[in-house]
């Protein structure tokens, strides 16, 4: 059911104030209307959050991962209206919204099988050593402990696996932090149905009522004042750069701050080394023009940009690309917000000077669609002005021509940071890929070859972050296990009576965890 209630704690209200969406295919308001959410809305879930996070944090990791799994398994007994009402208000198509669905929900229950494992409390012991001349040391036992109530924004373009149960609630929940979620204002329906599915997990559970809030809204203010309230203690975000640095400044001016992990703009340079374009020109083109034109281009990983040195392996790559390209079908962008602003980045770079548009995309049939864009540039000009290195969300990329590996070399060193860069090479290049690899290493948070970077695997090793302005703290990630760190703090206990200690770090290990003891991990060879 959607009714446009705001979801705090275990109530449901209505708020006097109402906003809409729209369905971007045919700009048509969609019913009911969404209660936008108050400043004093926004106290209230905060201080239910405060209220929450103790008895939250004090949960054992199997009913933690057991509340975890209850919420993967609402949100699939939500059936086929999430996915009706995603397409909705989203345009994006069924098959790519079931299969973020899947993403949603095997993200969830991945985290539950890390808290059931017990590494990210990372439990540490060093014992005592009272005979230790000249000073004896004290018994020092340290263990993660969540960092209280986490503010989450809800993404435009994953309604589901970015947004009210995606990676920053699924990770802050897992670590032990209530979650208060602002929802993208593109996509209320479906973000109400999924915070009622994490109400309902919350009740069925038995965890406490503060532990998740929804507030939809869509002003600036709701979500400054979220991140201002005093009760919460680290903010999630995916959005734009403009948005991202709003939210840093905001907690960063508050009496206490606090840190924002925001995943902002990537261009994702694709490196395209000679030996592999010269052997496969014309597949990396169609593999490239899939990747580029995939869910109109709205992925922060979309290949924004692509690096080669100039001559005919790439004048044939750049031929192939385009004919692609020309005959890529239009597709409705997430809002008319995104779609204008894809039209200004798209309109700059085919007016520049130094710029030439290599291919369009077919024609719009219909409101708010992108048509894909293709432009290339020498490694001069790029250099020369910065403008052409910015993200412009959809499907748009640059060929940069190079005249040497040395000007690839530099054109890679001259970005900002990303989330991702790729190789295509062959075996031939391994040598000058060896000496590019520690540049791109340097600039980004995954590198990949011979793949292309839409499409984040959820896994133990991902990376999805980077150096700014991919991210505003390029030490983390927001897809994959390491996530749930962001929402830790390391805690130490010196000489606690055993009748104090956590659980974690008791000496009968309860937990039955692989601790490291004197610097030694438990079960591991000495
Ligand atoms: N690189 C990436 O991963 C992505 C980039 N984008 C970029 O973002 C553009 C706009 O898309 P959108 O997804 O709406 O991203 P925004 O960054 O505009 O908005 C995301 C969320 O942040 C909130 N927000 C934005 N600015 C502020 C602020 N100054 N103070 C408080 N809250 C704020 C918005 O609230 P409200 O709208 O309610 O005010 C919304 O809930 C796209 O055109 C694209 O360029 C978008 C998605 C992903
Ligand atoms: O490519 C993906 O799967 C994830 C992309 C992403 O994080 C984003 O677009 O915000």
């Amino acid at each position: 059911m959607i009714n446009g209630a705001m979801l705090i704690g275990d109530t449901e209200r209505q708020a006097a104030s109402r906003f809409q969406s729209h369905d971007p295919a045919t700009g048509a308001a969609l019913e009911p209307g969404f209660s936008s959410a108050t400043a004093e809305d926004v106290a209230e879930a905060c201080a239910l959050a405060a209220a929450a996070a103790p008895g939250y944090a004090a949960s054992d990791p199997e009913s933690r991962a057991v509340f975890l799994e209850a919420i993967a398994s609402a949100i699939e007994a939500v059936g086929d209206d999430l996915i009706l009402r995603a397409m909705q208000e989203s345009g994006l198509p069924r098959a790519r919204l079931e299969g973020e669905r899947g993403r949603t929900t095997g993200q969830l229950r991945l985290f539950a099988s890390v808290v059931r494992q017990g590494d990210w409390l990372d439990a540490t012991i060093d014992p005592a050593m009272p005979d230790r001349a000249p000073l004896p040391r004290p018994d020092l036992r340290r263990m993660n402990l969540p960092v209280g109530p986490v503010a989450v924004f809800g993404a435009s373009n994953f309604p589901l696996a970015f947004s009210v149960a995606g990676g920053d609630t699924a990770s802050a929940l897992a670590a032990g932090c209530p979650v208060v979620v602002k929802g993208h204002p593109a996509h209320p329906g479906t973000g109400e149905l999924v915070a009622r599915a994490i109400q309902s997990a919350v009740t069925q559970c038995g965890m406490p009522a503060g532990t998740f809030s929804y507030l939809p809204g869509e002003t600036n203010a709701l979500g400054a004042a979220l991140v201002g309230d005093p009760r919460i203690k680290a903010v999630g975000f995916t959005g734009s750069r403009g948005g991202g640095l709003a939210l840093v400044r905001i907690a960063a001016e508050r009496a206490e701050p606090i840190p924002v992990y925001a995943e902002m703009s990537s261009i994702n340079p694709v490196i395209l080394m000679p030996a592999a374009l010269a052997a496969r020109g014309t597949a990396l083109a169609e593999g490239f023009v899939q990747s580029l034109t995939m869910g109109a281009g709205q992925f922060c990983t979309n290949p924004g940009l692509v690096i080669a040195v100039g001559g005919e392996a790439l004048d044939g790559f750049v031929a192939a690309a385009g004919e692609a390209l020309a005959r890529s079908a239009p597709a409705t962008m997430l809002s008319p917000g995104i779609h204008a602003s894809f039209e200004q980045g798209v309109a700059l770079l085919a007016q520049h000077d130094s710029v030439e548009t290599v291919a369009r995309g077919l024609p719009c049939t219909g409101e708010n669609q992108a048509v894909g864009a293709l432009f290339q540039t020498s490694a001069a000009q790029f250099l020369a002005d910065a403008a052409l290195g910015h993200e412009v969300f959809g499907s748009s990329s640059v060929i940069v021509r190079c005249a040497d590996l040395a000007d690839v070399v530099r054109v890679v060193a001259s970005l900002e940071g990303q989330l991702t860069a790729t190789l295509q090479l062959d075996q031939a290049d391994i040598a000058d890929a060896r000496r590019l690899l520690p540049v791109l290493a340097d600039r980004v948070g995954r590198v990949l070859a011979n793949g292309w970077p839409t499409g984040v695997e959820v896994a133990h090793a991902m990376v999805h972050g980077g150096p700014f302005p991919a991210t505003s703290d390029g030490r983390t990630t927001s897809v994959g296990t390491l996530a749930i760190h962001r929402f830790l703090r390391p805690v130490a206990f010196q000489n606690l009576p055993p009748e104090l200690l956590p659980n974690a770090i008791a000496e009968t290990n309860p937990w039955g965890l692989a601790r490291r003891i004197d610097g030694i991990r438990e079960g591991s060879p000495r």
